[in-house]
C-alpha cells in the first residue's frame, strides 16, 4: 500500500467505543468514546502514569482492553499499524540501511525507496553506521523513516518528539503533516505539543474512574 497512490481518501476511521483501560489490578481510564476521521492528528495527553502508552498499545492490537471496542479501518486490520514505542528496536549492529531493508522485506514493501528514506531523515552520511554508535535523535530519526519505507494508515506515536533537536521536530511535523494529507491517521502522545494543531485532544484525565 502507498497512502500517495491512494485514488480518493478512505472514508472509514478509527472508533473507540467505551474503551476501559487497566493495567493489573489499577485500573487506568474508562468510557472512552472518540470517533477518529481519516486525515485526523489526534493529540494524546495527560499526566505521567494516566495511560497514554497503555492506550496506544490497545489501539495496536497488542494490550487487550478491560472493557469496550476498538474498530478500525479495513487497510488497519489487513496490514496492521505503524507503531513507534519509547524503544527503537534497533539491534545493536544493523545499519540504518540494512535495518530499512529488513524493514522493508518483513511489511512486504519494496526496498527502491530506502535511499530517499533515509536522505529525509537527514542519515545519508551515517547510513552505513551500526546502532550502537547512532545517536538518540539518530535512532528516532531511522525509527521515522520506517513510515516512509512502508506506509501504513494509522501511525500510533509514543512521545515521537522525544530526542529529537529542532529540526527533526520540524522533519516529524512535517511527515504527519504529509501523512494524514493523504487521508492518514496519526495518533501520537505528548507531553509537549507539536506545531501541528491537533483535530482532536484526548485527554486521559478526563476519563480517570
Ligand atoms: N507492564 C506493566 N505491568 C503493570 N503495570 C504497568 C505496566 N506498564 C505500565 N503499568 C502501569 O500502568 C500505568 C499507566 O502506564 P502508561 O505507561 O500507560 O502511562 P503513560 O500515561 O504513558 O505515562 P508516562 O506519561 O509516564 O509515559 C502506570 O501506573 C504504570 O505503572
Amino acid at each position: 500500500m502507498n497512502l500517495s497512490n491512494r485514488e480518493s481518501p478512505p472514508d472509514f476511521g478509527l472508533k473507540i467505543i467505551s474503551l476501559t483501560g487497566a493495567r493489573g489490578y489499577n485500573l487506568l481510564f474508562s468510557g472512552l468514546t472518540v470517533d477518529v476521521a481519516p486525515g485526523n492528528f489526534v493529540a494524546l495527553v495527560g499526566p505521567n502514569g494516566s495511560g497514554k502508552t497503555t492506550l496506544l498499545r490497545m489501539l495496536a492490537g497488542l494490550i487487550t482492553p478491560e472493557a469496550g471496542e476498538i474498530e478500525r479501518p479495513p487497510e488497519v486490520r489487513e496490514q496492521g499499524p505503524f507503531y513507534l514505542g519509547h524503544e527503537s528496536g534497533l539491534r545493536p549492529n544493523e545499519t540504518p540501511l540494512s535495518h530499512l531493508k529488513d524493514w522493508a522485506d518483513l511489511h512486504h514493501a519494496t526496498s527502491a525507496g530506502i535511499s530517499a528514506a533515509i536522505e529525509r531523515v537527514g542519515l545519508t552520511e551515517r547510513a552505513m553506521v551500526p546502532a550502537h554508535a547512532l545517536s538518540a535523535g539518530q535512532k528516532r530519526r531511522l525509527c521515522l523513516a520506517r513510515t516512509l519505507v512502508a506506509p501504513r494508515q494509522l501511525w500510533l506515536l509514543d512521545e515521537p518528539a522525544a530526542a529529537l533537536d529542532l529540526h527533526g521536530q520540524m522533519l516529524l511535523c512535517a511527515l504527519i503533516r504529509e501523512h494524514v494529507a493523504q487521508g492518514g491517521i496519526c495518533v501520537a502522545a505528548l507531553h509537549d505539543p507539536l506545531d501541528i494543531e491537533p483535530d482532536l485532544t484526548i485527554n486521559l484525565k478526563d476519563y480517570q474512574p
